[in-house]
């Protein structure tokens, strides 16, 4: 039996970061976590941790690596707010993980284009950030990220077309400082989290 995420309260502060694969959503989240970090005035959005059906050691972020049982598990008992598929991976945000969002503060969630149709049913205040680059760069930085086989990776850029409906696009085609100061801007012009920022 498979369970519907519950809806999402309070999330206006919720930000969906998405992209095509190589564009850099990762990097340019950490780049603004930097950023956020060095203007010490702001308090940093509460970035929310993946459970993903991925070895713990593949690289790129700090995950919580299960195998497919557990995820199904784990999915099963409702433990996940978000979850999604892609790349013949299961993705999941635990409940606990977006809980800052109770407290007014801004959660961040990579997650998936092709899931933004459900996580708008479920979370109708989501605000969603598109990470982009042209299809030549997301196949060079694949080619050079080397973490899935030349296989996987083509199916990944097969994916760079998914269209998206996004509050903010960022093209990170030079400086990913570049990038992350346009999402920073961005982030400002929104109302200030609890406990200002
Ligand atoms: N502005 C940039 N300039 C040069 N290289 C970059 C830039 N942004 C990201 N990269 C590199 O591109 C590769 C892909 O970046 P990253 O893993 O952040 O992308 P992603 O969108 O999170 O991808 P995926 O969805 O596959 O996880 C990484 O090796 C990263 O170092
Ligand atoms: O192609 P779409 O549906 O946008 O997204 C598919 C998935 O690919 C990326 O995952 P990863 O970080 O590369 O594992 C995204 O974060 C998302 O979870």
């Amino acid at each position: 039996m498979t369970t519907t995420p519950p809806p999402i309260a309070h999330s206006e502060r919720l930000i969906a970061v998405v992209g095509p694969s190589g564009a850099g959503k990762d990097s340019v989240l950490e780049a603004w976590r930097t950023l956020i970090a060095r203007e010490r005035s702001q308090a940093m959005p509460h970035y929310a941790k993946r459970v993903i059906t991925r070895a713990a050691d593949a690289g790129g972020e700090a995950h919580e690596a299960v195998d497919p049982a557990t995820f199904h598990r784990l999915r099963e008992v409702g433990s996940f707010a978000i979850h999604w598929q892609a790349h013949g991976l299961h993705y999941g945000v635990r409940s606990e993980s977006i809980a800052a969002l109770q407290e007014g503060r801004w959660v961040v969630v990579n997650t998936s284009r092709a899931h933004l149709p459900v996580l708008r049913e479920a979370a109708p205040g989501v605000r969603v950030v598109e990470i982009t680059a042209p299809c030549e760069v997301l196949a060079r930085r694949l080619a050079e990220r080397a973490r899935e086989d030349v296989v996987a990776m083509q199916q990944r850029l097969q994916r760079a077309g998914i269209g998206v409906q996004a509050d903010l696009v960022v093209h990170n085609v030079g400086d990913v400082g570049d990038a992350a100061r346009q999402l920073h801007e961005w982030w400002l012009t929104l109302p200030p989290q609890g406990g200002g920022r």
